[in-house]
């Protein structure tokens, strides 16, 4: 096997923070600086680099002095804070001796969600690459609260992924890959080398965070690779000491697990209906409804709808799920939520006698939907 990221152009890749803070012990300059120096091979080879760095909390919790992860939000926004300064010194010195630029992109959940937003963050990624900058990308820990979370760097990595149409997602960390159960707890657990990207086989073998520096495990990197090749990127997760890991990589060298994508692309605005990990709203849909959505590609219509939750407006994006809570679509919807308890249950020819006008017979038109 060869591995992907040979013929990668663009590719995105994430340190995490047990890596980048040598276990929470302070900032890795020596690994840093070597992922530098490759990323610069990389470079030279005619790849495109954005890299995603966890490490800001860690490291802040260093330079304040906590021995263990504060609980309270505003402590854990402070080390951010502190700890974010230290990481962007520290990428812009390492880069700066290999006469490569950087730029600190913070990113919010909310920042994805909004449609002008995302595609401003869009266009900024992608003059940063016009310009050959490496941007260093984080969450903006300091402004977001547990509710609005990305939560751990994994799900950012793959949302920028798919946000910059990246070919590949590298997830460096501090195992060699996926085994078939945490190695720290499990001796006899075997190394997965290649799998598809979404196999639900993977989700079983795969455990949360192995220490309390690292946020998400292995899960949210098997869930990453899942959500980053729907825009069809492939995931690489390797050891992130492992000698010359990336400039092996990139010559085709089959280190760590290899999660191939192979779920058919999104187009760009279904792409970013997908990556909304919360939504403002959700309707519960009847089986004859999730019927037609998933099977026979038909828009949702009002009659379908049993149950509306949460406050949206017109073009907000909404979720739907069937009678369980599962969620079965994304899409935006063409009525506010307190028209579409109105509506619900009704044939869309009552529309108009009941709200006294009719935008669209469909509370969710096909085209501004995406399955899950
Ligand atoms: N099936 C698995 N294979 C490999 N590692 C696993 C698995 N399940 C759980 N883990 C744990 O996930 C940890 C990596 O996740 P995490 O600590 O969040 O790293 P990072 O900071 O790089 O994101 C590993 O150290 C390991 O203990
Ligand atoms: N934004 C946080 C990242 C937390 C996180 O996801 O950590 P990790 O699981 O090590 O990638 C920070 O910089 O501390």
């Amino acid at each position: 096997m060869n591995s992907v990221i040979q013929k990668a152009k663009r590719i995105i890749i994430k340190v995490g923070s047990s890596l980048v803070t040598n276990d929470g012990k302070g900032l890795d300059a020596g690994a840093i600086e070597k992922w530098a120096t490759q990323i610069a091979e990389l470079r030279a080879m005619g790849k495109e680099v954005v890299l995603v760095s966890s490490g800001a909390v860690a490291e802040g919790m260093q330079r304040l002095g906590f021995d263990k992860r504060p609980t309270s939000i505003d402590e854990l926004q402070a080390c951010a804070a502190v700890g974010q300064m230290g990481l962007a010194q520290i990428y812009e010195t390492s880069f700066r001796a290999h006469n490569i630029r950087t730029a600190q992109v913070l990113l919010t959940h909310a920042d994805l969600a909004d449609r002008e937003r995302y595609l401003n963050a869009r266009s900024t990624l992608f003059t940063l690459l016009r310009f050959g900058v490496v941007a260093i990308i984080n969450e903006n820990d300091t402004v977001v609260t547990d509710e609005i979370k990305f939560g751990d760097n994994d799900t950012l990595g793959a949302l920028v992924a798919n946000l910059i149409e990246g070919d590949a997602l590298i997830i460096l960390t501090d195992q060699k890959g996926l085994y078939t159960a945490d190695p720290r707890k499990d001796p006899n657990a075997e190394f997965v080398h290649e799998a598809k990207a979404g196999d639900p086989a993977l989700e079983v073998m795969a455990g949360d965070a192995g220490t309390s520096i690292g946020r998400g495990g292995m899960i949210t990197k098997i869930l990453a690779a899942k959500r980053a090749a729907t825009s069809g990127a492939h995931t690489v997760i390797a050891w992130g000491r492992e000698d010359a890991v990336l400039t092996r990589l990139a010559s085709g060298e089959a280190i760590g697990t290899q999660l191939n994508a192979q779920t058919a692309q999104l187009t760009a605005r279904k792409q970013w209906m997908a990556d909304h990990l919360k939504t403002a709203g959700k309707v519960v849909l009847d089986a004859g409804a999730v019927q037609k959505l998933r099977n026979e590609g038909k828009s949702l219509l009002p009659i379908g709808v049993t149950a509306v939750s949460g406050e949206f407006g017109r073009g907000d994006v909404i979720t739907c799920t069937d009678g369980d809570g599962h969620a079965i679509a994304r899409g935006i919807s063409n009525y506010t939520s307190s028209e579409a308890r109105r509506i619900m249950r009704h044939p869309s020819a009552e529309i108009q006698s009941i709200l006294g006008f009719v935008e669209e017979s469909e509370l969710i038109h096909r085209d501004n939907m995406v399955l899950l």
